[in-house]
């Protein structure tokens, strides 16, 4: 029943592109996938979200949203503002633990960063992932500042005891300088967890038969799925 929750160090580093090139991936793999998007804000009723995205890129996957806002805010915000009710964790956890009983891998994209709210009890992508018991994958930015987002994303989850799986790089430029090449070094330092891959810049843009065929290049072996035995067998082991 593997669940990833996919978090970013912030907002618009790439986490959807990143969905897209996991599942892609997976499906690669034969594993039948499922994308549940949290919370869809910023982006009107007829537009194509988070989800729709990953499923051009990715191909034939289930998508789902559980609400959609129109202000390009947090969750809590917007939902506020529409009049409407919140999402809540435990509805998030819900749903991707249905979606889990009918793919072979269900991948649960937040809003923004990990303590982004997502109703007015403060509740987050982070309360979901602990309530599933699912890992987390941490989508950074390449540059300058990533670091301190980085650490402090891997440092939440370990208070939580909720596994970081590892970093991605949303999107790693043609000319990388100093810090985003320093940041390969040192990113899986701060975090604690592998470097899992890094999406060139741009491939977001190409053709989705370009984007699946190159996706699994981009992103580590255990990404494809496999890490599903290993995390199964690391959360049955006595004492976990
Ligand atoms: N590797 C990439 N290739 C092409 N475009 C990218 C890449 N990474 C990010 N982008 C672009 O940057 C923007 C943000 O990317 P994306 O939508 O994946 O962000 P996000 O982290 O999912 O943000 P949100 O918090 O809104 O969900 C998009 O316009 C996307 O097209
Ligand atoms: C609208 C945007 N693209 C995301 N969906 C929401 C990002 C919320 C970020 C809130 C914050 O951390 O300040
Ligand atoms: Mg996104």
């Amino acid at each position: 029943m593997p669940i990833l929750v996919i978090t970013g160090t912030g907002t618009e580093v790439g986490k959807t592109v990143t969905t897209a090139a996991v599942a892609a991936s997976a499906r690669a793999a034969g594993r039948s996938v499922a994308v549940l998007k949290a919370a869809q804000t910023g982006v009107r009723p007829d537009e194509r979200g988070d989800a729709d995205e990953v499923a051009r890129l990715a191909g034939a996957v289930t998508t789902a949203e559980l609400a959609r806002y129109p202000d390009p805010l947090a969750p809590a915000t917007a939902a506020r503002r529409a009049g409407r009710e919140p999402v809540r964790p435990h509805e998030i956890a819900e749903a991707a633990a249905k979606l889990a009983t009918e793919h072979d891998l269900v991948l649960v994209e937040g809003a923004g960063g990990l303590l982004v709210r997502f109703d007015e009890a403060g509740g987050t992508l982070a309360d979901a992932a602990e309530l599933l018991r699912a890992p987390v994958l941490v989508v950074a930015s390449p540059g300058l500042g990533t670091l301190n987002t980085t650490e402090l994303t891997a440092r939440e989850l370990r208070s939580r005891k909720v596994e970081l799986l590892g970093v991605v790089i949303g999107s790693w430029p043609d000319s990388p300088d100093l810090a985003m090449r320093c940041n390969v070094t040192d990113l899986p330092d701060v975090a604690g967890a592998p470097l899992l891959g890094a999406l060139p810049a741009g491939a977001g843009s190409l053709t989705p038969a370009d984007f699946r065929a190159s996706a699994p290049a981009w992103l580590a072996p255990r990404l494809d799925g496999t890490w599903e035995a290993e995390t199964f067998r690391r959360s049955t082991a006595p004492g976990a």
